[in-house]
């Protein structure tokens, strides 16, 4: 049987629909709102499953993205892309049954036995099997919106599939679908929510009102690159909402990245520099499609999966041992990071009294390897302002950059940086205002909530409770971002309409004369 049949076998199989077919056998990972399983499916011969738990209760809009998760992976098929076997739900959850894939995610990998990266010709061959996912993806009208090494698996015999829809669009979507905020722009459309995680995020995705569309999945994975080949992505000694801070608003050297990275001799390809650098552009017309990007030289001589068996699933522990030795080692973060090092870190922007400044665009340092922060050059175009406690020294003059698909150079108002431009940087364009700053605010706001509900989680599941006051202030506190949420929607609604109606009556005045 060739690997495509095989892959689109379980089609075929209907899997049982009630929880009492399963039997739980360890816990493999937990995510946002998820905790996912290693199961077998009793009836089917104990055929070895894993399963999503997800918690309903959260929210509403979360409900939403389940749907859609589930639907999305349902209506796909591509070898490269993990499909449902079936989903339900048990009590106050979704369960959705998946096949296993035997070494769990990259990042698993990763955190467990590789912390300096994997070597270079896996990550082509990882990156190759990506890129195929992604390219039916997006012929398809499909945004992933988070790919990163956590969503990407590989089963015993190295297979590659991309997973984890849930923040997956559809860019074809009418407004009054799945209700996410898109924009009509140059007749393209575009979607403007936030979405995704953000050390993975494209900036266009951050300045989300300036709309952002199949490209920020190619940011997303040339930020995998890097995070394949240093074993973390930029940032991340950094907790989430601070590197979001950082991002938007910090001077922050990339020898601060260097600092994090274990191995300092790691050299890599011209080629592989190349491809990353092509997919860190700021400017997204300028980012190759995923098509385009399965032809770079990069994959010229890149090899099977047998490579991935050998080099990096030969003697690794399984993917249930791994989540045992993570939870046990870092406690609550279970995707492994050094804590310490972190609140050291976190210490040190709380007591920060220097003046900070707003960086208006990154760099891609072939030669380095790393993206480095641009900074606006003229300090008097700068004011200071009170930021959560922090001194942030904001613009004045605000540099907008062309963005969109229509291209631009994109490097006016941009200068030298400090020490940190070297040849071979990618110029890219500055915007930095204060929609930026709201739209940063807004995923910091996301982050916060998402750690919020996993420590909720993490508290229930270890036996313990959450107090009523605390249930009470939640459920208040998840009406009101539902309240938020559903006037955001009716005000996209209403602009859409006014455009509408400025396009009916532009037409209208058009055929009167
Ligand atoms: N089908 C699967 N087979 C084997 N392991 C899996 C499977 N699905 C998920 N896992 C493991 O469970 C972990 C958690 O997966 P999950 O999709 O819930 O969260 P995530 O994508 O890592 O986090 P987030 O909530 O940020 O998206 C993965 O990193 C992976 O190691």
């Amino acid at each position: 049987m060739s690997q495509e049949q095989e892959d689109q076998e379980p089609k075929r199989v209907k899997f049982p629909l009630d929880s009492n077919s399963y039997k739980i056998l360890n816990e493999i990972g937990v995510g946002v709102s998820a905790v996912v399983y290693k199961a077998v499916c009793i009836p089917m011969n104990s055929t070895v499953v894993a399963i999503k738990s997800i918690d309903l209760d959260q929210s509403r809009a979360d409900f939403d993205n389940l749907r859609w998760e589930t639907k999305t992976m349902s209506l796909l098929s591509h070898p490269n892309i993990l499909k449902a076997h079936c989903s339900f739900i048990v009590g106050s959850r979704l369960w959705v049954v998946m096949p296993f894939m035997s070494a769990g995610s990259l990042q698993s990998i990763i955190s467990s036995s590789f912390p300096d990266g994997l070597p270079e010709p896996c990550i082509a061959v990882v990156l190759k099997e990506t890129l195929n996912a992604l390219s039916y993806l997006h012929n398809q009208g499909h945004l992933h919106r988070d790919i990163k090494a956590g969503n990407i698996l590989i089963d015993s015999n190295g297979r590659v599939k991309l997973a984890d829809f849930g923040v997956s669009a559809s860019i074809y979507e009418s407004i009054t679908g799945r209700g996410w905020g898109q924009s009509s722009c140059s007749s393209r459309l575009m979607l403007t929510d936030v979405a995704g995680t953000p050390y993975w995020m494209a900036p266009e995705v951050i300045h989300s009102h300036t709309g952002y569309s199949f490209k920020a999945d190619i940011w997303s994975l040339g930020i995998t690159a890097l995070e394949l080949a240093h074993g973390r992505p930029p940032l991340s000694h950094l907790p989430l909402s601070k590197s979001l801070i950082v991002k938007i608003t910090k001077r922050f050297r990339f020898s601060d990245y260097e600092k994090h990275k274990k191995d300092k001799s790691k050299k890599f390809s011209k080629a592989f520099k190349d491809i990353v650098a092509s997919c860190l552009d700021q400017d997204p017309s300028k980012r190759p499609s995923a098509e385009k990007l399965l032809k770079h030289p990069f994959f010229k001589n890149c090899k099977g999966l047998d490579l991935l068996v050998k080099n990096v699933l030969n003697g690794l522990p399984s993917v249930e041992e791994r989540f045992k030795e993570n939870k046990a080692l870092y406690g609550l973060d279970i995707k492994g990071s050094d804590n310490a090092e972190e609140e050291d870190e976190e210490e040190k922007c709380d007591n920060e009294i220097v003046k900070i400044r707003r960086i208006s665009g990154w760099n891609f340092n072939e030669e380095g390897f790393e993206l480095h922060p641009v900074f606006p050059t003229d300090d008097s175009l700068v004011k200071q302002v009170r930021f959560g406690g922090e001194s942030i020294i904001q613009d004045k003059k605000v540099e907008l950059s062309e963005s969109g698909e229509s291209g631009g150079d994109s490097s006016g108002g941009i200068g030298d940086i400090e020490g940190s431009k070297g040849k071979g940087d990618r110029e890219i364009g500055g915007f930095v205002d204060k929609e930026t700053m709201v739209g940063g605010l807004m995923v910091l706001k996301k982050s916060l909530d998402e750690q919020r509900q996993k420590v909720a989680n993490l508290i229930v599941m270890l036996g313990g409770e959450v107090s009523r006051d605390e249930q009470l202030v939640q459920a208040v506190e998840r009406l009101s971002m539902e309240l938020e949420n559903e006037k955001h929607k009716n005000f996209e609604l209403e602009m859409e309409l006014e455009f509408l109606k400025h396009l009916i009556s532009g037409a209208y005045n058009g055929c009167g004369t």
